[in-house]
Order: C-alpha cells, then sequence, then structure tokens
C-alpha cells in the first residue's frame, strides 16, 4: 500500500472545540486526572492487543511484554506516556481524536450552561478521556504505530487544543503510542518523579498492567533502567479485606473513565462447578446517552486476567447497561470469541449470578443506606423500570426496588415502594391502583382520582415514558393485582359500606334516562356511557379498555409515524354535577347532541388526549358558556 507523506491541517469537529474549552475550564481543580485518563487510554489500546493477538500472535512482533511508561523532561517541560498497545492508524487517529463519534453528543452539548460548577459535572458524564490532557498542556504531541503495520506508517498528530490539529505520516518503529505533553507555563510541578508516581498510585495502581517509570541514581537524575510504579496485579483478583475503599474507588474510575465516586459495589469470588470473579459498580451520575440504544454496556470479560473484550452485552441485560465493572471467567477458553458468547451456558451462568449480586447491592442500600438509594434512582430508576419486561424470572426482585410518586404523599419525587402501599391499603382494598399520564401533573389532577382521594385510597402516579411498558408487564406483587383506575370497570364496593353501594344503585337507576339519551346523541362514537363511580368534583371521564394503551400514549405512538388501533372510549358521566344536570333538563335536541359531545370531548383531553376537530370544540364551548351566562 502507498504510504501518503504529506502533512495535513484538520478542523476539530466543533463539539471537540466545545469540550476542550469546557475541560480546560471547569476541571482545571481535578487537573490529576489527565494522567489516570491517559494511563487508562493506553492500558485499553494494550488489551486491544491482547485480545487481537489471541488469532494473530503476529502482531506482538516479538515483543509481548504489554506495558506503559511515563516519563518526563525538566529542561524540555515535557511528560511523556507511551503503550506498546495496540496504536492506531490515520483513519483511526482522525476517527478518535479529531471527532466524538458518540451519538447525542450535540444535544448533550446544548445543555451546557455556561456555569463552571454545573458543567463540571455533565462533563463527568460526558466522560474526559483523552483531551483531558489539554487541561495541563498547551500543546499535545500523539505518535502512533498501529500493531501489524510497518514502520513508515506511523502518524503524528499535534494540536494546541484551539481549534485545529496537524497530521503527518512519520517513521514510527515501535508499535503502539506516544503522547507528548508540553506543559503549560505554572505547570511544572508535575515534572516532578515524586509528583508522578504519587498521582499514579493514587489513580492507577490496580490496572493489571506494569506502569514503568525510569530509575534514578543516587544524585536523582534519571537513568536507562525502567522500574514498574504500580502494583500491576489486577485489584479484582485480591482477597476483598485486603483492599482498601479508596483502591475501589480509585478501579473504578479506571475502569468505567468516570471521575467521580461510585454509589456502590459488590466484589465476589464465585468458586465451585465454575469460578469466576465479578466487581461490579453503581456509577453515582448517570452517563447523558443512558437512553441511547446502542450504548455500549460497561462491564468488561476478562479469562484468567486476560482481557478479552469491552461491554460484553451477554454479561448484563439492558437494564443494567450502567453497571460498570470487570467479570473474570476462570473456565472459559482464552480465544473465546463474540459467536461463541452468544449461547455459551458458562456465560448465562456468569450472567445470571452477576445480575442477583447486583439486585442483592440494590436491595441493601434501599434497606440500609435509603438517601443513596434515593440518588441511584433518580439517575437510573428509569431504565430499573424496563426489568420486569425484560428479567421476567427476577421481576418479583426488581419490583421491591421499584420507586413511584404517590397520592400519599403529593410530591413527583419517586419515593413509594410497592412494599409500602401495600403496608398501608385500606381493609378490603385487593387492589393496587395506579394511574399512567403524561406527566406528573396530568396524573394528579386526573379526574380518576376525584373517588380515591375521597375515600382515602392510595394510587401510584406514574408519568415516565416507560411506566406504560412496565405496567403491561407487572401483573401483580405479593399476591396484589395491579388495576389502572383510568381503565375498566371499577368497583371499590368492597372498600365501602352496604349503603355506599345501594346509594350507587340507586342513582344508576334514577340516571338510566338520561345515560339513554346520551348514548344516542353521541352514537357510535363512544362503546358506552355509564354513571361513573369515580368522579365527585368533575362532570365526565373517559375510560379505556384494560388492554388498550393510555390515550397520551397512543397520542404519542402516533406523532411518531405509528399505526395504533383505536377502539371506542366508555364515557361515564356524575349525575351529580351541576352541568350534568343542567343538561339534563335541556330540551333542545341539537344542544343536548352539542352538550354531551362537550363531556365526551373534555374526558378525552383529561386524558391527554387529542381532538379530532379542535375548532368545533372550542365553537361548542363558547356556545355553553353563552347560554349558561343568560
Ligand atoms: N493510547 C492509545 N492507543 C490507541 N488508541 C487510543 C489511545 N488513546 C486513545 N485512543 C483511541 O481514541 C479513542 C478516544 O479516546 P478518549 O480517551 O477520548 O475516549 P475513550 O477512552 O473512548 O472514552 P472516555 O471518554 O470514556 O475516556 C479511544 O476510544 C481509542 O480508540
Amino acid at each position: 500500500m502507498a504510504v501518503e507523506h504529506h502533512k495535513e491541517t484538520l478542523e476539530f469537529q466543533t463539539e471537540v472545540k466545545q469540550l476542550l474549552h469546557l475541560m480546560i475550564h471547569s476541571l482545571y481543580s481535578n487537573k490529576d486526572i489527565f494522567l489516570r485518563e491517559l494511563i487508562s487510554n493506553a492500558s485499553d489500546a494494550c488489551d486491544k492487543l491482547r485480545f487481537e493477538a489471541l488469532s494473530d500472535p503476529s502482531l506482538y512482533e516479538n515483543d509481548a511484554e504489554l506495558r506503559i511508561r511515563v516519563d518526563f523532561d525538566k529542561a524540555a517541560r515535557t511528560i511523556t506516556i507511551t503503550d506498546n498497545g495496540i496504536g492506531m492508524n490515520r483513519e483511526e487517529v482522525i476517527q478518535n481524536i479529531g471527532t466524538i463519534a458518540r451519538s447525542g453528543t450535540r444535544e448533550f452539548f446544548s445543555k451546557l450552561s455556561g456555569e463552571q460548577s454545573k458543567d463540571a459535572n455533565l462533563i463527568g458524564q460526558f466522560g474526559v478521556g483523552f483531551y483531558s490532557a489539554f487541561i495541563v498542556a498547551d500543546r499535545v504531541t500523539l505518535t502512533t504505530r498501529r500493531a501489524g503495520m510497518t514502520a513508515e506508517h506511523g502518524v503524528r498528530w499535534e494540536s494546541d487544543g484551539s481549534g485545529a490539529y496537524t497530521l503527518e505520516t512519520v517513521e514510527h518503529p515501535a508499535r503502539g503510542t506516544e503522547v507528548v505533553l508540553h506543559l503549560k507555563e505554572g505547570e511544572d510541578e508535575f515534572l516532578n518523579d515524586w509528583r508522578l508516581r504519587q498521582v499514579i498510585q493514587t489513580y492507577s495502581d490496580h490496572i493489571p498492567l506494569p506502569i514503568e517509570m525510569r530509575k534514578r541514581n543516587e544524585q536523582d537524575e534519571p537513568t536507562d533502567e525502567w522500574e514498574v510504579v504500580n502494583k500491576a496485579s489486577a485489584l479484582w483478583a485480591r482477597p476483598r479485606n485486603e483492599i482498601s475503599e479508596d483502591e475501589y474507588k480509585a478501579f473504578y474510575k479506571h475502569v468505567a473513565h468516570d471521575f467521580q465516586d461510585p454509589l456502590a459495589w459488590t466484589h465476589n469470588r464465585v468458586e465451585g462447578n465454575q469460578e469466576y470473579i465479578s466487581l461490579l459498580y453503581v456509577p453515582s451520575k448517570a452517563p447523558f446517552d443512558l437512553f441511547d440504544r446502542d450504548q455500549p454496556h460497561g462491564v468488561k470479560l476478562y479469562v484468567r486476567r486476560v482481557f478479552i473484550m469491552d461491554g460484553a452485552e451477554k454479561l448484563m441485560p439492558r437494564y443494567l447497561r450502567f453497571i460498570r465493572g470487570v467479570i473474570d471467567s476462570s473456565d472459559l477458553p482464552l480465544n473465546v470469541s463474540r459467536e461463541i458468547l452468544q449461547s455459551n451456558k458458562l456465560i448465562d451462568n456468569m450472567r445470571a449470578g452477576s445480575v442477583k449480586k447486583v439486585l442483592g447491592l440494590l436491595e441493601g442500600l434501599a434497606k440500609d443506606e435509603p438517601e443513596k438509594y434515593k440518588t441511584f434512582w433518580t439517575e437510573f430508576g428509569r431504565v430499573m423500570k424496563e426489568g420486569p419486561g425484560e428479567d421476567y424470572a427476577n421481576r418479583e426482585q426488581i419490583a421491591k426496588l421499584l420507586r413511584f410518586a404517590s397520592t400519599e404523599n403529593d410530591s413527583a419525587e419517586q419515593t413509594v415502594s410497592l412494599e409500602d402501599y401495600i403496608n398501608r391499603m385500606k381493609p378490603g382494598q385487593e387492589k393496587i391502583y395506579f394511574i399512567t399520564a403524561e406527566s406528573y401533573n396530568a396524573a394528579r389532577h386526573s379526574p380518576h382520582l376525584e373517588i380515591f382521594r375521597k375515600k382515602g385510597i392510595e394510587v401510584l402516579l406514574l408519568s415516565d415514558r416507560v411506566d406504560e411498558w412496565l405496567m403491561s408487564h407487572l401483573f401483580e406483587f405479593q399476591g396484589k393485582a395491579f388495576q389502572s383506575v383510568a381503565k375498566g370497570d371499577l368497583d371499590l364496593s368492597k372498600i365501602g359500606s352496604p349503603e355506599e353501594k345501594a346509594e350507587q344503585e340507586k342513582i344508576e337507576q334514577e340516571a338510566k334516562g338520561l345515560v339513554e339519551r346520551i348514548k344516542s346523541a353521541l352514537g357510535d362514537e363512544v362503546a358506552e356511557v355509564r354513571v361513573s363511580h369515580r368522579l365527585t368534583d368533575s362532570p365526565s371521564c373517559i375510560v379505556l379498555n384494560e388492554q388498550d394503551m393510555a390515550l397520551y400514549m397512543q397520542q404519542m405512538l402516533k406523532r411518531a409515524g405509528h399505526d395504533v388501533p383505536v377502539s371506542k372510549p366508555v364515557l361515564e358521566v356524575n349525575p351529580g354535577h351541576p352541568l350534568v344536570k343542567r343538561l339534563e333538563a335541556e330540551q333542545d335536541g341539537e344542544r343536548f347532541g352539542d352538550w354531551s359531545r362537550l363531556l365526551l370531548e373534555q374526558g378525552v383531553l383529561a386524558e391527554g388526549g387529542q381532538l379530532e376537530d379542535p375548532a368545533a370544540f372550542v365553537a361548542r364551548l363558547n356556545q355553553l358558556m353563552l347560554a349558561l351566562s343568560r
């Protein structure tokens, strides 16, 4: 293949410019992290080489001792981080270092406020990576050669971090990547052996690769000999009682490329028929692309300390895609391929065991550290709600972890568990009542809640997008069935007194004629008209069939271009309401029809549905208002 030798100047993608600016300004107080990020990248590059070399050992080029070196030059004011990992070719450098390929990036940047403290948090969600070099450097030179290519295929990338970079083909005999940081004025503290070792030991002690620095002679001058400065043993392989909290946290920051502490973790060694170790972390902040379906999973697979692959989807179900960490098997073959992973009993067992551990960890948090659980739920609750639909076997355990807003505490915060709900159920109450709506306020103000408020029966208020899906997979919890208060026939007779029931029957009897008139006025726009036992303050509401999708969801799907089968609603009316009484007295057939339709239309609107002919609705409403004011 011909080698292009020209040097060219390329512009960073706009987002990269923004990222750089933000990073330099908001992460300055955390500036040590640049070294951890560059070492993590170097370590990932070695892992990738080790994996590719399983099928092509020639990639090692007779140098299979993977390592990372950190060096500095006081006179030149540079720090150099070198690895003999996979390296990159020209296209890969452009792809990986000049662009951010993650979807949702643009949207992410639009959320930034310009306020440094807030944005520093957001940048953490994004992951800082290679660009963190520019926190301390005003020029960065990266020289790299991909494993398996010849020396003349070296690539040199250089930038001052302001908007453009140069790219040049160079001779580079050494395989892997070398990153040289030309330090900014005032950053000389890093031109110090002790300081660099301290940062490495704080952040990178337990990555399973040796990190080397030059040995120093008696005059404290660098020699040509190198020594390992980290423990270089896999943290997860050590016994739990020998690992400190800080070591666990530092390791998390390395595997997760996060700069905040994790919320919790679980570390287990499984022995017996099958042997593996898992070290799994719950982050304290959700990444910005948590809802991107293509977002890579965060658990790395190792076989006997050798990295096999990143984000192995088979190791965690989708609803636990935010979990970060490592699973290290003693039984899988080293040359395990993605295909083998797809259907492998050992993998299935490790996954089932690890899911149990994570659910157990979350249960422990919920019980013993409610504040932390609250943080967890705020960040990841919506993803956990995908659980019951996805993981049938564990659905009771997942259901226990769910938290909801409810009429009990009148707050949008999701804090009520199903166990709390069951403990507060009224005598005679057999069902767990809930409502789904487009927003918390729509749920809270729904006319369907009127009778429940009157009787003091708690209703769970569900307004996350995933809730309708969740409730189509949750049928019961601890033997109590779930019941939407907006769907199907409502029977609260067992909770009330026998007199109430008799009273209801009487009202129904008396309103029979009215119900008939409304039914014939609306014709086939409704499946049925009946007297409502849910309403106390509103004149009417719409009730859907048990199996129907809520109106606001139907609306959303329609907007997204889906065909939604529509079934006709049931209209319930409240004969005690003054408007309905007024309607009953109306003799003019046309007006009776118009007003009946208004009852139907306001029911649809209250459900978050959309009217076929909104202008006609407004005209009818105005007529009614005029008539009533006369
Ligand atoms: N030392 C290296 N050797 C080989 N490839 C590298 C090296 N450093 C970076 N890269 C490539 O550049 C990409 C971008 O690196 P960067 O650190 O910005 O992000 P990341 O590591 O993918 O994720 P994060 O933002 O979470 O740190 C990496 O995914 C990798 O493909």
